[in-house]
Protein backbone atom coordinates (compact mmCIF):
# COMPACT_ATOMS: atom_id res chain seq x y z
CA UNK A 1 0.00 0.00 0.00
CA UNK A 2 1.51 3.58 -1.00
CA UNK A 3 1.69 5.79 1.67
CA UNK A 4 -0.90 8.25 -0.67
CA UNK A 5 -3.35 5.13 -1.62
CA UNK A 6 -6.70 6.86 -2.23
CA UNK A 7 -9.09 5.72 1.02
CA UNK A 8 -11.73 3.10 0.00
CA UNK A 9 -14.80 3.01 2.20
CA UNK A 10 -16.09 -0.25 2.71
CA UNK A 11 -19.97 -1.06 4.60
CA UNK A 12 -20.84 -4.00 6.62
CA UNK A 13 -24.55 -5.20 6.24
CA UNK A 14 -27.32 -7.30 7.61
CA UNK A 15 -26.14 -10.83 7.06
CA UNK A 16 -28.13 -14.46 7.73
CA UNK A 17 -26.81 -17.24 9.36
CA UNK A 18 -23.21 -17.07 8.46
CA UNK A 19 -21.71 -20.66 7.52
CA UNK A 20 -18.89 -23.00 6.54
CA UNK A 21 -15.22 -23.79 7.04
CA UNK A 22 -12.34 -20.98 6.81
CA UNK A 23 -8.73 -21.63 7.43
CA UNK A 24 -6.80 -18.67 9.04
CA UNK A 25 -3.85 -17.37 7.29
CA UNK A 26 -0.10 -17.11 8.97
CA UNK A 27 0.45 -15.30 12.43
CA UNK A 28 1.32 -12.11 11.92
CA UNK A 29 3.73 -11.94 15.05
CA UNK A 30 5.70 -15.42 14.13
CA UNK A 31 5.81 -14.66 10.39
CA UNK A 32 7.72 -11.11 11.16
CA UNK A 33 10.26 -13.27 12.83
CA UNK A 34 10.16 -16.30 10.70
CA UNK A 35 11.39 -13.31 8.23
CA UNK A 36 14.56 -11.71 10.48
CA UNK A 37 15.38 -14.89 12.62
CA UNK A 38 15.72 -16.88 8.77
CA UNK A 39 17.40 -13.57 7.61
CA UNK A 40 19.86 -13.57 10.22
CA UNK A 41 20.69 -17.28 10.17
CA UNK A 42 23.38 -18.78 8.79
CA UNK A 43 22.27 -21.71 6.33
CA UNK A 44 18.59 -22.03 5.03
CA UNK A 45 15.27 -20.96 6.58
CA UNK A 46 11.70 -22.17 4.80
CA UNK A 47 8.72 -21.26 5.56
CA UNK A 48 5.04 -22.34 5.31
CA UNK A 49 1.96 -20.53 5.73
CA UNK A 50 3.67 -16.96 6.01
CA UNK A 51 1.05 -14.19 6.37
CA UNK A 52 1.51 -12.01 3.01
CA UNK A 53 0.34 -9.64 4.52
CA UNK A 54 2.27 -5.83 4.04
CA UNK A 55 3.36 -5.36 7.24
CA UNK A 56 5.72 -8.95 6.92
CA UNK A 57 6.45 -8.05 3.39
CA UNK A 58 8.14 -4.71 4.28
CA UNK A 59 9.99 -7.00 7.11
CA UNK A 60 11.58 -9.38 4.13
CA UNK A 61 12.13 -6.23 1.79
CA UNK A 62 14.44 -4.92 4.80
CA UNK A 63 16.26 -8.09 5.57
CA UNK A 64 16.42 -8.01 1.51
CA UNK A 65 18.29 -4.72 1.56
CA UNK A 66 20.75 -5.99 4.28
CA UNK A 67 22.01 -8.96 3.04
CA UNK A 68 19.16 -11.84 3.07
CA UNK A 69 18.34 -13.54 -0.16
CA UNK A 70 14.51 -14.30 0.07
CA UNK A 71 11.93 -15.71 -2.46
CA UNK A 72 9.06 -17.71 -2.93
CA UNK A 73 8.85 -21.29 -4.63
CA UNK A 74 5.32 -22.60 -4.89
CA UNK A 75 4.04 -22.22 -1.46
CA UNK A 76 7.29 -22.09 0.56
CA UNK A 77 9.56 -18.99 1.29
CA UNK A 78 13.36 -19.51 0.78
CA UNK A 79 15.81 -17.59 2.64
CA UNK A 80 19.54 -17.77 2.49
CA UNK A 81 20.09 -16.03 5.73
CA UNK A 82 23.08 -13.21 6.35
CA UNK A 83 25.15 -15.21 8.41
CA UNK A 84 25.26 -14.13 12.23
CA UNK A 85 26.50 -10.73 12.07
CA UNK A 86 27.11 -10.15 8.83
CA UNK A 87 23.92 -7.40 8.41
CA UNK A 88 24.85 -5.19 5.46
CA UNK A 89 24.41 -1.32 5.85
CA UNK A 90 20.96 -0.06 4.43
CA UNK A 91 22.01 1.83 1.13
CA UNK A 92 18.58 3.86 1.54
CA UNK A 93 15.97 4.38 4.65
CA UNK A 94 13.99 0.99 5.48
CA UNK A 95 10.27 1.66 4.86
CA UNK A 96 7.90 0.09 7.69
CA UNK A 97 4.63 1.21 6.23
CA UNK A 98 2.19 0.50 9.36
CA UNK A 99 4.32 -1.67 11.19
CA UNK A 100 4.84 -1.76 14.63
CA UNK A 101 5.99 -4.42 14.53
CA UNK A 102 8.37 -4.41 11.73
CA UNK A 103 10.00 -1.28 12.79
CA UNK A 104 10.28 -1.96 16.62
CA UNK A 105 11.93 -5.07 16.20
CA UNK A 106 14.43 -4.32 13.56
CA UNK A 107 15.51 -1.12 15.57
CA UNK A 108 16.77 -3.53 17.81
CA UNK A 109 18.33 -6.13 15.35
CA UNK A 110 20.08 -3.30 13.88
CA UNK A 111 20.40 -1.15 16.36
CA UNK A 112 23.92 -2.84 18.04
CA UNK A 113 25.31 -3.27 14.56
CA UNK A 114 28.34 -0.46 13.41
CA UNK A 115 26.13 1.28 10.89
CA UNK A 116 23.42 3.70 10.09
CA UNK A 117 20.46 2.69 9.60
CA UNK A 118 16.72 5.44 9.14
CA UNK A 119 13.24 4.07 9.38
CA UNK A 120 10.22 5.81 7.92
CA UNK A 121 6.77 4.88 8.05
CA UNK A 122 3.29 5.88 7.60
CA UNK A 123 1.55 8.70 9.04
CA UNK A 124 0.14 6.34 11.50
CA UNK A 125 3.76 4.78 12.20
CA UNK A 126 4.95 7.58 12.84
CA UNK A 127 2.60 9.34 15.03
CA UNK A 128 3.80 5.92 17.47
CA UNK A 129 5.66 6.42 20.39
CA UNK A 130 9.68 4.86 20.19
CA UNK A 131 11.11 6.09 23.34
CA UNK A 132 10.03 3.01 24.40
CA UNK A 133 12.69 1.24 22.06
CA UNK A 134 15.43 3.82 21.83
CA UNK A 135 15.80 4.29 25.70
CA UNK A 136 17.21 0.57 26.58
CA UNK A 137 19.04 1.19 22.82
CA UNK A 138 20.50 4.47 24.00
CA UNK A 139 21.62 2.30 27.15
CA UNK A 140 23.58 -0.39 25.12
CA UNK A 141 25.67 2.70 23.02
CA UNK A 142 23.29 3.19 20.53
CA UNK A 143 23.50 6.47 19.12
CA UNK A 144 20.10 8.23 17.70
CA UNK A 145 21.19 10.33 15.31
CA UNK A 146 18.00 11.89 14.06
CA UNK A 147 14.75 11.55 14.88
CA UNK A 148 11.16 13.42 14.83
CA UNK A 149 9.89 15.34 18.21
CA UNK A 150 9.22 12.85 20.97
CA UNK A 151 11.56 10.10 19.83
CA UNK A 152 9.44 9.45 16.49
CA UNK A 153 9.99 8.43 13.32
CA UNK A 154 11.31 8.97 10.63
CA UNK A 155 14.25 8.16 13.06
CA UNK A 156 17.95 7.43 12.16
CA UNK A 157 20.15 5.02 14.34
CA UNK A 158 23.85 4.92 14.12
CA UNK A 159 25.10 1.14 15.55
CA UNK A 160 28.56 1.44 18.38
CA UNK A 161 31.67 0.04 18.22
CA UNK A 162 30.83 -2.09 20.85
CA UNK A 163 27.71 -2.50 22.31
CA UNK A 164 27.29 -2.49 25.97
CA UNK A 165 24.98 -5.63 27.71
CA UNK A 166 22.17 -4.29 29.90
CA UNK A 167 19.60 -5.88 32.18
CA UNK A 168 16.26 -3.84 31.34
CA UNK A 169 12.92 -4.40 33.20
CA UNK A 170 10.29 -3.62 30.79
CA UNK A 171 8.43 -0.81 32.02
CA UNK A 172 4.72 -1.45 29.80
CA UNK A 173 3.37 -4.47 28.69
CA UNK A 174 4.81 -4.66 25.23
CA UNK A 175 6.51 -7.82 23.88
CA UNK A 176 7.93 -5.17 20.89
CA UNK A 177 10.20 -3.60 24.04
CA UNK A 178 10.96 -7.16 25.14
CA UNK A 179 12.38 -8.52 21.93
CA UNK A 180 13.87 -5.22 20.77
CA UNK A 181 16.13 -5.31 24.03
CA UNK A 182 16.81 -9.12 23.28
CA UNK A 183 17.36 -9.17 19.10
CA UNK A 184 20.15 -5.90 20.25
CA UNK A 185 21.47 -8.65 22.40
CA UNK A 186 22.15 -10.73 19.85
CA UNK A 187 24.91 -8.66 18.52
CA UNK A 188 26.01 -8.14 22.04
CA UNK A 189 28.81 -9.62 23.62
CA UNK A 190 27.86 -10.94 27.32
CA UNK A 191 24.23 -10.99 28.72
CA UNK A 192 21.73 -9.09 28.12
CA UNK A 193 19.09 -9.40 30.22
CA UNK A 194 15.01 -8.47 30.08
CA UNK A 195 13.35 -8.58 32.69
CA UNK A 196 9.19 -9.09 32.41
CA UNK A 197 6.91 -8.53 35.23
CA UNK A 198 4.01 -8.97 33.19
CA UNK A 199 4.50 -11.91 30.59
CA UNK A 200 3.36 -10.95 26.71
CA UNK A 201 3.39 -13.08 24.13
CA UNK A 202 6.53 -15.62 23.85
CA UNK A 203 7.02 -15.79 20.35
CA UNK A 204 10.97 -14.01 20.41
CA UNK A 205 11.71 -16.38 23.12
CA UNK A 206 10.39 -19.58 21.67
CA UNK A 207 11.85 -19.02 18.06
CA UNK A 208 15.13 -17.68 19.03
CA UNK A 209 15.68 -20.82 21.10
CA UNK A 210 14.58 -22.66 18.18
CA UNK A 211 17.01 -21.02 15.60
CA UNK A 212 19.75 -22.32 18.62
CA UNK A 213 20.08 -19.23 20.26
CA UNK A 214 21.45 -19.17 23.94
CA UNK A 215 18.30 -17.91 25.83
CA UNK A 216 17.00 -18.87 28.95
CA UNK A 217 13.67 -17.98 30.74
CA UNK A 218 13.27 -18.16 34.41
CA UNK A 219 10.33 -17.45 36.30
CA UNK A 220 10.86 -16.11 40.26
CA UNK A 221 8.57 -16.27 42.72
CA UNK A 222 6.64 -13.46 42.19
CA UNK A 223 5.84 -15.00 38.48
CA UNK A 224 8.56 -11.65 37.17
CA UNK A 225 10.10 -13.44 33.60
CA UNK A 226 14.00 -12.90 33.83
CA UNK A 227 15.23 -13.79 29.94
CA UNK A 228 18.37 -14.26 29.35
CA UNK A 229 20.44 -14.19 26.24
CA UNK A 230 24.08 -14.56 25.05
CA UNK A 231 25.09 -12.38 22.32
CA UNK A 232 27.10 -13.32 19.53
CA UNK A 233 25.83 -16.94 19.75
CA UNK A 234 24.71 -18.46 16.43
CA UNK A 235 21.64 -18.48 14.46
CA UNK A 236 20.89 -21.31 12.13
CA UNK A 237 18.24 -22.09 9.47
CA UNK A 238 15.10 -23.91 10.29
CA UNK A 239 11.98 -24.77 8.75
CA UNK A 240 8.95 -23.19 10.15
CA UNK A 241 5.10 -23.50 10.05
CA UNK A 242 3.31 -20.65 10.88
CA UNK A 243 0.48 -21.54 12.98
CA UNK A 244 -2.96 -19.23 11.42
CA UNK A 245 -3.53 -16.11 13.25
CA UNK A 246 -5.80 -15.51 15.86
CA UNK A 247 -6.13 -12.13 16.20
CA UNK A 248 -7.49 -11.94 12.58
CA UNK A 249 -9.44 -15.50 13.77
CA UNK A 250 -11.18 -13.00 16.08
CA UNK A 251 -13.43 -11.66 13.12
CA UNK A 252 -14.73 -14.20 11.69
CA UNK A 253 -15.64 -15.61 15.39
CA UNK A 254 -17.52 -13.11 16.28
CA UNK A 255 -19.17 -12.40 13.05
CA UNK A 256 -20.59 -15.80 14.44
CA UNK A 257 -21.23 -15.46 17.26
CA UNK A 258 -23.59 -12.51 16.71
CA UNK A 259 -25.28 -13.52 13.26
CA UNK A 260 -28.35 -15.35 14.47
CA UNK A 261 -28.47 -18.87 13.03
CA UNK A 262 -24.52 -19.08 12.21
CA UNK A 263 -22.68 -22.26 12.26
CA UNK A 264 -18.83 -21.67 11.30
CA UNK A 265 -15.61 -23.59 11.99
CA UNK A 266 -11.81 -21.70 11.74
CA UNK A 267 -9.20 -23.93 11.12
CA UNK A 268 -5.64 -23.99 12.24
CA UNK A 269 -5.64 -21.14 14.81
CA UNK A 270 -2.67 -20.83 17.21
CA UNK A 271 -3.63 -21.54 20.83
CA UNK A 272 -0.68 -20.47 22.28
CA UNK A 273 -1.83 -19.00 25.88
CA UNK A 274 -0.31 -15.55 25.34
CA UNK A 275 -2.58 -14.93 22.68
CA UNK A 276 -6.08 -16.90 23.56
CA UNK A 277 -7.66 -13.69 25.98
CA UNK A 278 -10.18 -13.18 23.89
CA UNK A 279 -11.69 -17.00 23.56
CA UNK A 280 -11.42 -17.26 26.86
CA UNK A 281 -13.07 -13.95 27.89
CA UNK A 282 -16.12 -15.07 24.98
CA UNK A 283 -16.67 -18.20 26.15
CA UNK A 284 -17.12 -16.43 30.04
CA UNK A 285 -19.70 -13.94 28.22
CA UNK A 286 -21.40 -17.48 27.09
CA UNK A 287 -20.26 -17.65 23.66
CA UNK A 288 -20.54 -21.54 21.87
CA UNK A 289 -17.12 -21.97 20.71
CA UNK A 290 -15.54 -25.84 20.66
CA UNK A 291 -11.87 -26.28 20.33
CA UNK A 292 -11.82 -29.08 17.90
CA UNK A 293 -8.88 -31.17 16.76
CA UNK A 294 -6.32 -29.84 19.15
CA UNK A 295 -2.94 -30.74 17.84
CA UNK A 296 0.89 -29.37 18.10
CA UNK A 297 2.45 -28.06 15.57
CA UNK A 298 5.99 -26.33 14.78
CA UNK A 299 6.22 -26.18 18.90
CA UNK A 300 2.71 -24.51 18.79
CA UNK A 301 -0.57 -26.08 19.80
CA UNK A 302 -2.84 -25.62 17.38
CA UNK A 303 -6.82 -26.57 17.01
CA UNK A 304 -9.74 -25.52 14.76
CA UNK A 305 -13.06 -23.72 16.48
CA UNK A 306 -16.74 -24.16 15.55
CA UNK A 307 -18.45 -21.36 16.61
CA UNK A 308 -22.19 -20.93 16.95
CA UNK A 309 -24.24 -17.63 17.20
CA UNK A 310 -24.51 -17.14 20.79
CA UNK A 311 -26.60 -14.69 23.53
CA UNK A 312 -23.56 -13.08 25.18
CA UNK A 313 -23.45 -11.12 28.19
CA UNK A 314 -21.58 -8.61 29.91
CA UNK A 315 -18.74 -9.36 32.17
CA UNK A 316 -15.76 -7.08 33.45
CA UNK A 317 -12.62 -8.32 31.95
CA UNK A 318 -9.65 -8.64 34.10
CA UNK A 319 -7.18 -6.17 33.68
CA UNK A 320 -4.44 -8.42 33.76
CA UNK A 321 -5.81 -11.12 31.18
CA UNK A 322 -5.14 -6.95 28.62
CA UNK A 323 -1.49 -8.95 27.14
CA UNK A 324 -3.03 -12.03 25.95
CA UNK A 325 -6.00 -10.55 23.41
CA UNK A 326 -4.52 -6.60 23.57
CA UNK A 327 -5.02 -6.39 19.42
CA UNK A 328 -8.59 -7.98 19.86
CA UNK A 329 -10.12 -5.07 22.46
CA UNK A 330 -11.99 -3.38 19.59
CA UNK A 331 -13.91 -6.50 17.98
CA UNK A 332 -14.34 -7.93 21.97
CA UNK A 333 -15.83 -4.23 22.14
CA UNK A 334 -18.25 -4.95 18.95
CA UNK A 335 -19.52 -8.26 20.91
CA UNK A 336 -20.27 -6.39 23.93
CA UNK A 337 -22.45 -4.07 21.89
CA UNK A 338 -24.53 -7.26 21.40
CA UNK A 339 -24.25 -8.35 24.38
CA UNK A 340 -26.98 -8.08 27.35
CA UNK A 341 -25.90 -6.10 29.91
CA UNK A 342 -22.78 -4.39 30.70
CA UNK A 343 -19.13 -5.20 29.19
CA UNK A 344 -16.19 -3.43 31.08
CA UNK A 345 -12.34 -3.32 30.21
CA UNK A 346 -9.79 -2.10 31.99
CA UNK A 347 -6.44 -1.83 32.12
CA UNK A 348 -6.00 -0.74 28.14
CA UNK A 349 -3.52 1.97 28.28
CA UNK A 350 -1.73 0.52 25.61
CA UNK A 351 -4.49 0.93 23.31
CA UNK A 352 -3.63 4.44 23.09
CA UNK A 353 -0.39 4.05 21.40
CA UNK A 354 -1.63 1.31 18.63
CA UNK A 355 -1.88 2.37 14.51
CA UNK A 356 -4.64 4.48 15.94
CA UNK A 357 -5.57 5.95 19.40
CA UNK A 358 -7.67 2.56 19.78
CA UNK A 359 -9.52 3.51 22.46
CA UNK A 360 -10.90 6.90 21.18
CA UNK A 361 -11.42 5.40 17.84
CA UNK A 362 -13.28 2.49 19.31
CA UNK A 363 -15.81 4.60 21.16
CA UNK A 364 -16.51 6.93 18.70
CA UNK A 365 -17.08 4.30 16.45
CA UNK A 366 -19.52 2.38 18.87
CA UNK A 367 -21.48 5.82 19.89
CA UNK A 368 -21.42 6.82 15.51
CA UNK A 369 -23.88 3.59 15.58
CA UNK A 370 -26.04 3.89 18.59
CA UNK A 371 -23.69 2.42 21.16
CA UNK A 372 -23.65 3.18 24.57
CA UNK A 373 -20.71 3.34 26.05
CA UNK A 374 -17.73 4.98 27.91
CA UNK A 375 -14.41 6.07 27.24
CA UNK A 376 -12.20 5.94 30.45
CA UNK A 377 -8.33 7.15 30.32
CA UNK A 378 -7.86 3.36 30.18
CA UNK A 379 -10.82 1.94 30.30
CA UNK A 380 -13.87 1.65 28.15
CA UNK A 381 -17.69 0.27 29.29
CA UNK A 382 -20.56 -0.96 26.69
CA UNK A 383 -23.99 -1.20 27.34
CA UNK A 384 -25.15 -3.78 25.01
CA UNK A 385 -28.49 -4.22 22.84
CA UNK A 386 -28.97 -7.78 22.15
CA UNK A 387 -30.28 -8.67 18.56
CA UNK A 388 -28.68 -5.36 17.39
CA UNK A 389 -31.77 -3.19 17.65
CA UNK A 390 -31.23 0.38 16.34
CA UNK A 391 -28.17 -0.13 15.86
CA UNK A 392 -25.71 1.13 12.63
CA UNK A 393 -26.21 3.93 10.49
CA UNK A 394 -22.78 5.23 11.60
CA UNK A 395 -19.52 5.81 9.17
CA UNK A 396 -16.53 5.37 11.50
CA UNK A 397 -13.58 7.21 11.17
CA UNK A 398 -10.81 3.86 10.84
CA UNK A 399 -7.42 6.41 11.01
CA UNK A 400 -4.96 3.98 8.98
CA UNK A 401 -6.00 1.67 11.34
CA UNK A 402 -6.79 -2.03 10.16
CA UNK A 403 -8.18 -3.89 13.21
CA UNK A 404 -10.70 -0.58 13.47
CA UNK A 405 -12.04 -1.35 9.88
CA UNK A 406 -12.41 -4.91 10.35
CA UNK A 407 -14.05 -4.65 13.77
CA UNK A 408 -16.36 -2.20 12.37
CA UNK A 409 -17.49 -4.55 8.97
CA UNK A 410 -18.29 -7.29 11.51
CA UNK A 411 -20.43 -4.70 13.30
CA UNK A 412 -22.28 -4.22 10.33
CA UNK A 413 -23.21 -7.74 10.04
CA UNK A 414 -25.64 -7.92 12.47
CA UNK A 415 -26.76 -4.47 13.54
CA UNK A 416 -30.42 -2.85 12.11
CA UNK A 417 -28.92 -0.56 9.78
CA UNK A 418 -25.29 -0.63 7.53
CA UNK A 419 -22.43 0.33 9.30
CA UNK A 420 -19.54 1.87 6.83
CA UNK A 421 -15.69 2.14 7.40
CA UNK A 422 -14.39 5.73 5.58
CA UNK A 423 -11.21 3.36 4.83
CA UNK A 424 -10.49 -0.56 4.30
CA UNK A 425 -7.41 0.03 2.45
CA UNK A 426 -5.38 -0.81 5.71
CA UNK A 427 -6.78 -4.29 6.36
CA UNK A 428 -4.19 -5.84 4.07
CA UNK A 429 -1.70 -4.84 6.37
CA UNK A 430 -2.67 -7.61 8.09
CA UNK A 431 -5.58 -9.96 6.71
CA UNK A 432 -5.77 -9.36 2.85
CA UNK A 433 -8.13 -12.19 2.54
CA UNK A 434 -10.71 -10.77 4.75
CA UNK A 435 -13.11 -9.55 2.29
CA UNK A 436 -13.38 -12.57 0.45
CA UNK A 437 -13.28 -14.99 3.17
CA UNK A 438 -16.01 -12.79 5.17
CA UNK A 439 -18.21 -13.12 1.61
CA UNK A 440 -17.57 -16.99 1.37
CA UNK A 441 -19.37 -17.44 4.55
CA UNK A 442 -22.23 -14.97 3.62
CA UNK A 443 -20.97 -12.33 5.53
CA UNK A 444 -22.33 -9.00 3.53
CA UNK A 445 -19.80 -6.71 2.85
CA UNK A 446 -19.50 -4.72 0.21
CA UNK A 447 -16.45 -2.16 -0.88
CA UNK A 448 -18.38 1.46 -1.64
CA UNK A 449 -17.78 2.74 -5.36
O1 LIG B 1 5.41 -8.51 19.32
C1 LIG B 1 4.46 -8.55 18.52
O2 LIG B 1 4.46 -9.26 17.50
C2 LIG B 1 3.28 -7.70 18.81
C3 LIG B 1 3.13 -7.14 20.04
C4 LIG B 1 1.98 -6.29 20.42
O3 LIG B 1 2.42 -4.94 20.50
P1 LIG B 1 3.06 -4.30 21.85
O4 LIG B 1 4.33 -4.92 22.13
O5 LIG B 1 3.19 -2.83 21.52
O6 LIG B 1 2.02 -4.55 22.90
C5 LIG B 1 0.84 -6.37 19.43
O7 LIG B 1 -0.05 -5.30 19.64
C6 LIG B 1 1.33 -6.38 18.01
O8 LIG B 1 0.25 -6.50 17.10
C7 LIG B 1 2.27 -7.52 17.75
C1 LIG C 1 -0.83 -3.36 16.99
C2 LIG C 1 -0.74 -4.05 15.86
O1 LIG C 1 0.37 -4.13 15.06
P1 LIG C 1 1.75 -3.33 15.02
O2 LIG C 1 2.04 -2.81 16.40
O3 LIG C 1 2.73 -4.30 14.51
O4 LIG C 1 1.56 -2.19 14.03
C3 LIG C 1 -1.88 -4.86 15.40
O5 LIG C 1 -1.69 -5.62 14.42
O6 LIG C 1 -3.00 -4.78 15.92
Amino acid sequence: MSHEAVPQPAIGRKSQGLSGTVAMPGDKSISHRAFMFGGLASGETRITGLLEGEDVLRTGEAMKVMGAYIEKHGDEWIIQGTGNGCLLEPVAALDFGNAGTGSRLTMGLVGTYDMETTFIGDPSLSSRPMARVLDPLREMGVQVLKASPGDRMPLTLRGPKHAAPISYRVPMASAQVKSAVLLAGLNTPGITTVIEPVMTRDHTEKMLQGFGADLEVETDKEGVRHIRIEGQGKLVGQVIAVPGDPSSAAFPLVAALIVPGSDITIENVLMNPTRTGLISTLLEMGASIELVNRRSAGGEDVADLRVRSSELKGMTVPAERAPSMIDEYPVLAVAAAFAQGETRMPGLEELRVKESDRLAAVAEGLKSNGVDCDEGEASLAVRGRPGGKGLGGGTVKTHLDHRIAMSFLVMGLAAEKPVTVDDANMIATSFPEFMGLMAGLGAKIETAV
